[in-house]
């Protein structure tokens, strides 16, 4: 049995899931060979340890029994078991957080993040991680970050490893957006309550202006970018932000959900400009000939495959030399708890392979 340990940061929407998931899924990894235990679980403030791997009550046991902790003090508190192969999960959000990956791979943690802000650094902090993990061995898996839990980062990469020259990809990036306009085109509602809707769905950033204000996909698009070995950075990508300046980032998340209704009347207006057959899709874009990486609000037709999207569903569009014309194309369901748990599960697995016995 190779046995492998989880230290999960991040029991939100998508670390609670992925808890359950991994624990009802026990028999499946025996078969394969594996035990799959999460020993400690936190959030910002609080860490629930259980040596053994949280059971069915972790909630409860998370509340009754978590005790306030440092990120060093966990990494300690490894350092005394004698755990074979341990991997720190990221289902935070944290920019914060992202600051001790260094050190959990020093000391001996392999990496797996929903998280995209790693991916997404300067250049040369993104670079400087890649050059630590491939000192230390370690493993750093985040097919999540892009399509929740569809295979996008993997196919792009093994198109570009394999020599296929990808020339564009373009889509619709965003599942809580995907599904904030196919919302608001279908029903006669507030665009600030379909906002509330998607936030309630968990398809949302925990700050939904990460989302609205395009900063997500825009870091989507710098992911994809970077697997073909590019060397953009965030600042490179044109992006048409949906959230009105005096609501921008500066201001409080409270501030900005207070006043939220103040979108109500722009976006009506979009819409009212709209032709019968026609919706608005936020998308993004990457031409590698053109060096353009852009995201922006669109108008499409209802009967195109971007129009035409349903729910959460996000939609990439790969073009490369073999392809030729027609794209090859990657659609699904871009965000939710469910799916995007799945996809960090199945990182999990893909991380059990790539180790050996004794690594
Ligand atoms: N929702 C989705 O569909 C998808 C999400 N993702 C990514 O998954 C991640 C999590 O999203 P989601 O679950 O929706 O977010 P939530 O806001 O629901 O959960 C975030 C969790 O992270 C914890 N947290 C925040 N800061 C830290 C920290 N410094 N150390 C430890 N824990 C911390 C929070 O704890 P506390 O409550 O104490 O703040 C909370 O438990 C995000 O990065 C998101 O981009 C990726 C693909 C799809
Ligand atoms: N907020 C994101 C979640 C997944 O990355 C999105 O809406 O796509």
């Amino acid at each position: 049995m190779k046995k492998i340990q989880l230290i999960l940061f991040g029991i939100g929407n998508v670390g609670s899931t992925f808890i359950n998931q991994i624990i009802q899924a026990q028999k499946v990894f025996q078969q394969q060979g594996l035990e799959i235990e999460i020993p400690i679980i936190l959030n910002s403030s609080t860490a629930f340890i259980k040596d053994e791997g949280v059971d069915e009550n972790w909630k409860a046991n998370f509340v009754d029994f978590g005790l306030p902790y440092q990120v060093e003090e966990i990494i300690d508190y490894v350092k005394t078991k004698n755990w074979q192969h341990i991997v720190a999960i990221d289902a935070t959000a944290s920019s914060e957080f992202v600051n001790n990956y260094t050190n959990l791979v020093e000391n001996g943690f392999h990496i797996i993040a929903a998280n995209k802000v790693a991916n997404t650094l300067a250049y040369d902090d993104y670079e400087f991680f890649r050059e630590i993990l491939k000192e230390n061995k370690k493993q750093f898996l985040y097919e999540t970050n892009v399509g929740a839990g569809l295979p996008v980062v993997e196919t792009i990469k093994n198109l570009h490893q394999s020599g296929e020259k990808v020339t564009k990809i373009r889509g619709v990036f965003s599942g809580s957006l995907s599904y904030i306009f196919n919302t608001f085109s279908e029903e006669n509602k507030n665009f600030s309550d379909v906002v509330a809707l998607a936030e309630a769905k968990g398809f949302t950033e925990p700050d939904p202006r990460v989302d609205l204000s395009g900063t997500d996909v825009a870091r989507k698009l710098l992911i994809l970018a970077r697997e073909l070995q590019l060397t953009y950075n965030l600042e490179d990508v044109k992006v048409k932000s949906l959230v009105p300046a005096h609501l921008a980032e500066t201001t409080s998340v409270t501030t900005f959900q207070e006043n939220i209704t103040d979108l109500d009347e722009e976006f009506q207006l979009l819409k009212a400009e709209l032709n019968e057959n026609e919706v608005l899709r936020y998308i993004g874009e990457l031409d590698v000939e053109k060096e353009i990486l852009e995201v922006k609000l669109v108008k499409e037709q209802k009967e195109n495959p971007l129009g035409a999207l349903q729910g959460a569903d996000s939609l990439f569009e790969i073009y490369t030399e073999s392809y030729g014309n027609q794209p090859l194309v990657i659609q699904g369901a871009g965000a939710g708890a469910a799916v995007t748990a799945r996809g960090v599960v199945s990182d999990v697995i893909k991380l059990a392979e790539r180790i050996d016995c004794c690594n």
